[in-house]
């Protein structure tokens, strides 16, 4: 038996970082991870990523397996532009990655929001999340904006969102895992706000309003949330537990964020919101 299967999933950036009160919510950005997942007869599920931490992948693969109750091992491989470790969901895009692939490669179909509830329990086996982070790995699933609670691992709200997006990625990187999580959870009470603005469908309140408790509780400087609202951008915050920002801007004024966010240092990518979502089969690949 040996059984080959690709899929391509996306990086996405916060409106609601979830590690306060555990209801999140987020958005697909056109970034994206493919994997590749090879099945055989050998012992084991192995990762081949050079450089990067392959529990997560290898999980997401075995847990698909166990879910089919198919004994297989193999090889999983992954190509990403989604930087790592900066807050924009890298780790979802290739939990969801490899879970895809796998389901390509057995011929198998699941409903997207259990395929995601499989990336997210892999997440948590490997340890890089708090909460699981079911907002990020929907968000980076079904494309668009979601809101979610993710201790119940439910999607409360989806929608597609229109917008060019600019996203400032300094050098250094934060695993989500060694976030200040006591820090973060004493802002809960303003935190529920922020959700009930997201569920009314104020993603850019939430947004702004988000950066500014996280960039405090993180002790991140919040200088890009004002330079980016200062030439012109709808809203701005830091994404997941930073360091990168993400900000929801009008084409026109693209070039004046993006010319204030470079005076910052790191680097600016220029995105849009996704709202296809990740896809199944061959397509990009890095
Ligand atoms: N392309 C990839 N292939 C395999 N594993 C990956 C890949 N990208 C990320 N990971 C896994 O995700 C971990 C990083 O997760 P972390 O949550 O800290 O970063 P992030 O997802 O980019 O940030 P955030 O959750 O704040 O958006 C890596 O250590 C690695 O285990
Ligand atoms: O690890 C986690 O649980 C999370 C990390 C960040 O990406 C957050 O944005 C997300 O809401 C939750």
């Amino acid at each position: 038996m040996r059984r080959r299967g690709t899929a391509t999933a996306l990086g996405a950036a916060t409106v609601l970082n979830a590690v306060a009160n555990w209801k999140g919510s987020a958005f697909g950005v056109d970034l994206k991870t493919s994997a590749e997942v090879v099945l055989d007869e050998s012992p084991a599920v192995k990762g081949d990523v050079p450089g990067i931490d392959d529990r997560l992948i290898v999980r997401s693969v075995e847990r698909v397996l166990e879910r089919f109750g198919v004994v297989a091992g193999g090889v999983v491989r992954t190509w990403s532009d989604i930087p790592l470790a900066r807050g924009l969901k890298s780790s979802s895009a290739a939990a969801n990655a490899a879970v895809l692939a796998t389901l390509d490669a057995l011929g198998e179909d699941l409903d997207p929001l259990e395929a995601t509830r499989i990336g997210v329990a892999a997440a948590r086996d490997a340890g890089v999340t708090i909460t699981g982070a079911f907002d990020d790995a929907s968000a980076s699933m079904l494309g668009g904006v979601v809101v979610t609670d993710n201790r119940r691992l439910e999607l409360l709200k989806r929608e597609e969102m229109e917008s060019e997006v600019l996203l400032l990625v300094p050098e250094e990187k934060i695993f989500s895992k060694e976030t200040d999580v006591g820090r973060s959870r004493l802002l809960a009470p303003v935190a529920d706000l922020i959700f009930d603005l997201a569920l009314a469908g104020d993603y850019p309140r939430a947004m702004t309003l988000n950066g500014l408790v996280y960039c405090s509780a993180l002790r991140l400087p919040s200088d890009p949330i004002f330079a980016a609202l200062a030439s012109g951008a709808r809203s701005a915050s830091l994404s997941g537990t930073g360091p990168a920002y993400a900000a929801l801007v009008e084409d026109e004024n693209i070039d004046d964020v993006e010319a204030a966010w470079l005076h910052l240092g790191g680097r600016v990518i220029r995105t849009e919101v996704n709202n296809q979502g990740s896809i199944r089969g061959p397509g990009w690949r890095g």
